[in-house]
């Protein structure tokens, strides 16, 4: 795991320098294209070329359960997490038709369903049958967590080899909110009311009960919440662990993220507690309609690009944002400027 502390590579300061430029001579007002022209400019750092696209995206949705499942904290029971990855497999998720859609390589990786699944088109990179419940004791053991930030490192390596522009991690795991949860309040500091939400569907009383698991994991494991990787090992789980990783070796490869909604962000949080220098690399595609998403946006000082209420995971969000990832691009690329057109600038 040595490669966990390698530094994030630098966005090259010059490039975004130089996209700064040509977004003042595009012919627009400055700032009309408003977030858009703040992509576009990123992206040029990012991608170290003045004129950056987004041609190859790589989506990695993994997929693992949860021992807290067991507590009763989701709307749905844990045979879901399997069942989704057959329908990944099969096409007919979200996840799979957006990909289709954006002509992105779409791989599933198995890092841990409670029950293996064979299919020649899924990844097994299994850490174990799923989490233990970490409302009773660590959801996993320090080789286990080692074995899932790596799973996560090997996909960004996969990426970077296939020479994606964009790197998209998706997860799947009944229960997971829970988790993502736990690590919001031992990262941020919020109070669980605030930070709780329905998830997968849960009525007021379920809602009520996931509060209650929920102050138990905190408690049990408080007196650890200084370190995150600790944090992660405790109360996370194997497909969180498994972006978290991603996200810090797509950061040192110099690969850019989008990061997708709720337990997305909870992974992307623990990676800037490792290594704040990992947040340059990511741009978060949405609000989560999960009400405790909006302490994490603040905390990565970054406006989502959209906001639908959308609440599914499995990458569907940030598949969602490429297209605006794309047009940013290309209105930079593309536009004619003042010069060009013969427009008279501002008084
Ligand atoms: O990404 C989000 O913002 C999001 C918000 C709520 C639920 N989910 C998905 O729903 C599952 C977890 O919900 P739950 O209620 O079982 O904790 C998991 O598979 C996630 O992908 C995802
Ligand atoms: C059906 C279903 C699909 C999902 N995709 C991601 N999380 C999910 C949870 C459920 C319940």
């Amino acid at each position: 795991m040595e490669w966990l502390n390698t530094p994030a590579q630098a966005p090259n300061a010059a490039m975004s320098a130089a996209a700064r430029t040509r977004q003042a001579q595009l012919t627009k007002p400055v700032g009309a294209l408003g977030d858009l022209e703040a992509v576009a400019i990123r992206l040029a750092g990012l991608q170290g070329r003045e004129q950056p696209a987004v041609d190859k995206v790589q989506i990695s949705v993994f997929a693992a359960d949860h021992g807290v499942a067991e507590e009763g904290v989701s709307a749905f029971p844990q045979a879901v997490t399997a069942q989704m990855v057959h329908n990944f497999l099969n096409g007919g998720a979200a996840i799979s038709v957006l990909a289709r859609a954006l002509g992105a390589t779409l791989e599933i990786v198995d890092v841990g369903v409670k029950t293996p699944i064979t299919h020649p088109k899924l990844i097994s990179q299994r850490v174990g049958d799923g989490t233990a419940n970490s409302a009773l004791g660590a959801a996993m053991t320090r080789p286990q967590l080692s074995l899932a930030l790596q799973a996560g490192a090997d996909a960004a390596e996969r990426a970077h080899t296939a020479n994606a522009a964009l790197f998209i991690g998706g997860e799947m795991g009944i229960a997971n909110t829970t988790a993502a949860t736990a690590i919001y309040c031992a990262l941020l500091d919020v109070a669980i009311l605030e930070a709780t939400g329905p998830g997968t569907g849960l009525d007021r009383d379920g809602m009520v009960h996931k509060v209650n698991v929920i102050r138990r994991i905190l408690n049990q494991h408080r007196s650890h919440f200084d370190d995150p990787l600790e944090v992660l090992r405790r109360v996370g789980g194997f497909e969180i662990a498994a972006l978290t990783g991603a996200y810090i070796r797509a950061a040192q490869l110099g690969l850019p993220v989008l990061v997708d909604g709720f337990i997305s962000t909870a992974a992307a949080l623990i990676a800037i507690h490792v290594q704040a220098a990992v947040a340059d690399w990511l741009f978060l595609s949405h609000t989560s309609a999960e009400p405790g998403h909006f302490f994490a946006i603040a905390e990565l000082k970054q406006r989502p690009l959209l906001d639908l209420n959308l609440r599914l995971g499995e990458g569907s969000g940030a598949a969602i944002a490429v297209p605006l990832l794309r047009l940013a691009c290309t209105l930079h690329n593309q536009m004619a400027t003042f010069a060009e057109a013969a427009i008279a600038g501002k008084l």
